[in-house]
């Protein structure tokens, strides 16, 4: 009451300021005895909430998870957060608690109720890939994402990619056969070839072209640096995501190239200044209909104002980081497989061969799907055992939280639906670690099929899977019925480097960010094509 009273008069507080002994003061705050108390008492204080309050207490999961989720933080940046998400998973079950409000989940049934509805949305966690603005992908927005979904999903339906298959056909297959060929030629029949480079080049023209209306020309010129810069500025966007202290070092640390983030930006620029300089002078009637376009045109709004400009690079950007290493990721693991199982490479050539004999037509998607059966399987397996996308898919617990299939987690939590862990749940799959595109061909391969979410599910769902496929039955069918190839002498990976921890045989060491890459891709991704040679020519 006395300091109260005294401490009512404003001069008095001064005065009292001004006799405190702040020498003696920071001494006994820095006394190492001071310390561990304070901290112990920190810490026990820790362990009674996580042990008697904490609401995720009878989650499994490592020890840390309930103070941190700091182990889990630092395995994502380094790209590892698959193998080592799958370690614990393996360790604790299907549901184990990886941070003080997060989860992570392997059971299917939970994942297709989570990502059924908007009513768990993405969590904030996305806004850290905003291309400055929320984008389609990144929003955790009903109405917003809504608006996005009906923008731009009329260009990927079935239907308006098979008027676009010529041009895809022309960018992705035709462009590499000419590639190969002048390869080939060069190295005198055969050429050592980094498919994984090139599968990326052909996922950035297809893209690239759908969405700017215009020719980017990386598989003829053996790359294009919109590739690295999508990477680059993805890449950095995760780390800094989990670590936003670095944000403003990350340039120093190395972990982001302005210079490229300046080139990528300044593409886009170009692109959208372009074409309103376009429309200006031929009018839109006379514009393509690409995505560009049809962002710019924006029908809708839900503030009821025009786009802006910030927008529309939001947009591009994210098309660009879903369209390319997505789908050539997944090309890039079917060869893979390829190598790696000869008697599964055999077995989907002859399907090919014998579906489509003839040679002066090229395989197209339709018919591909339909006829194709034996390749469908392979690539399904290939995006079962290799998830492309990634690491995990947070979603919010929401204001009424969520029953799991074995424990209820609150509101306003974090579950994580890891996608590989379904796709190895061995509730689910037999034999997960084995590579059995069989699965899908039997009496219940239809069912197995819907098992796996690699697109995701529900209202989120991918909006370019159509497309993803478009690429994959027309460039890689096409590519294995008119060539051939094996993994040179040097390969570190084949058909006899066998993991003694599943009997298979090992493949090449990859990250995940937003997408998989492979660790070592100069040294792990090459093989040598051929042309195939054919009894009778067509
Ligand atoms: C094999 C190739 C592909 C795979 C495996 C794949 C996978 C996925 C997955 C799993 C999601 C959900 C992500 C999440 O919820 O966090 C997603 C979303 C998305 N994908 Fe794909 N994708 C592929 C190709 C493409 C292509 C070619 C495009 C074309 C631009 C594309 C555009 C998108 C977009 C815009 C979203 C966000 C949808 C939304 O949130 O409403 N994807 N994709």
């Amino acid at each position: 009451m006395t300091i109260l009273s005294k401490l009512a008069e404003p001069s008095q507080v001064v005065q009292l300021f001004k006799k405190l002994d702040y020498q003696r003061l920071l001494k006994l705050l820095l006394n190492g005895k001071t310390l561990v108390a304070a901290l112990s008492t920190y810490l026990a204080l820790r362990v009674v909430i996580a042990t008697v309050f904490d609401p995720l207490k009878r989650i499994p999961g490592p020890w840390w998870g309930r103070f941190t989720s700091l182990p889990f933080d630092l395995q994502v940046v380094r790209g590892n957060c698959y193998t080592y998400l799958g370690s614990l998973h393996k360790k604790y079950g299907p549901t184990i608690r990886i941070g003080p409000k997060t989860v992570s989940i392997t059971t299917m049934s939970d994942a297709k109720k989570l990502l059924a509805t908007y009513k768990y949305p993405k969590s904030k966690e996305y806004e850290s890939l905003n291309f400055m603005e929320q984008s389609i992908f990144t929003t955790s927005d009903e109405a917003y994402n809504r608006m996005r979904r009906r923008q731009v999903g009329p260009v990927f339906t079935f239907t308006s990619l098979a008027n676009m298959e010529d041009q895809i056909l022309n960018d992705g297959y035709l462009a590499l056969d000419k590639k190969l060929t002048q390869l080939i030629e060069a190295g005198n029949g055969k050429a050592k070839v980094n498919y994984y480079k090139y599968f990326q080049s052909v996922t950035t023209d297809v893209i690239g072209h759908m969405i700017f209306g215009r020719e980017i020309g990386a598989v003829p010129s053996g790359g294009h640096p919109l590739t690295q810069w999508v990477n680059d500025s993805v890449n950095a966007a995760i780390q800094t995501a989990k670590f936003p202290i670095l944000k403003p070092i990350k340039r120093y640390l190395g972990l982001f190239r302005i210079k490229d983030y300046k080139k990528f930006m300044a593409f886009r620029d170009n692109a959208i200044s372009d074409r309103y300089a376009q429309v200006d002078k031929a009018g839109r009637e006379n514009v393509n209909e690409d995505i560009l376009q049809m962002i710019i045109d924006n029908k809708e709004s839900i503030d009821g104002k025009p786009i802006t400009r910030l927008q529309i690079h939001a947009e591009l950007g994210t098309m660009l980081v879903a369209g390319i290493d997505t789908t050539s990721m997944t090309m890039t693991y079917f060869l893979h497989v390829c190598t790696l199982y000869p008697h599964i490479y055999k077995k989907v050539v002859e399907e090919i061969d014998r579906e489509f004999p003839d040679r002066t037509q090229f395989i197209r998607v339709n018919e591909g799907r339909k006829k194709l059966h034996y390749f469908t399987a392979v690539i399904l397996e290939a995006m079962r055992y290799r998830t492309v996308v990634g690491g995990t898919f947070p979603r919010d617990s929401s204001e009424d939280g969520f029953q799991l299939s074995d424990h209820y987690i609150p509101p306003d939590h974090i579950i994580n639906i890891f996608l590989e862990g379904i796709h190895y749940d061995e509730r689910v799959w037999k034999d997960p670690h084995v590579f059995n595109p069989d699965r899908y061909l039997g009496p219940n391969g239809e069912e197995m099929k819907k098992e796996i979410i690699a697109f995701s599910l529900g209202v989120r769902i991918c909006v370019g899977r159509n497309l993803a496929w478009t690429e994959i039955y027309t460039v890689l069918a096409n590519l294995l019925r008119e060539y051939e190839f094996e993994i040179p002498n040097d390969c570190k990976f084949g058909p006899n480097n066998i993991d003694p921890a599943t009997g298979q045989p090992r493949m090449f060491t990859d990250k995940i960010y937003v997408t998989r890459c492979p660790e070592n891709p100069d040294r792990d991704c090459n093989v040598v094509f051929r042309k195939r040679r054919f009894a009778k020519q067509v």
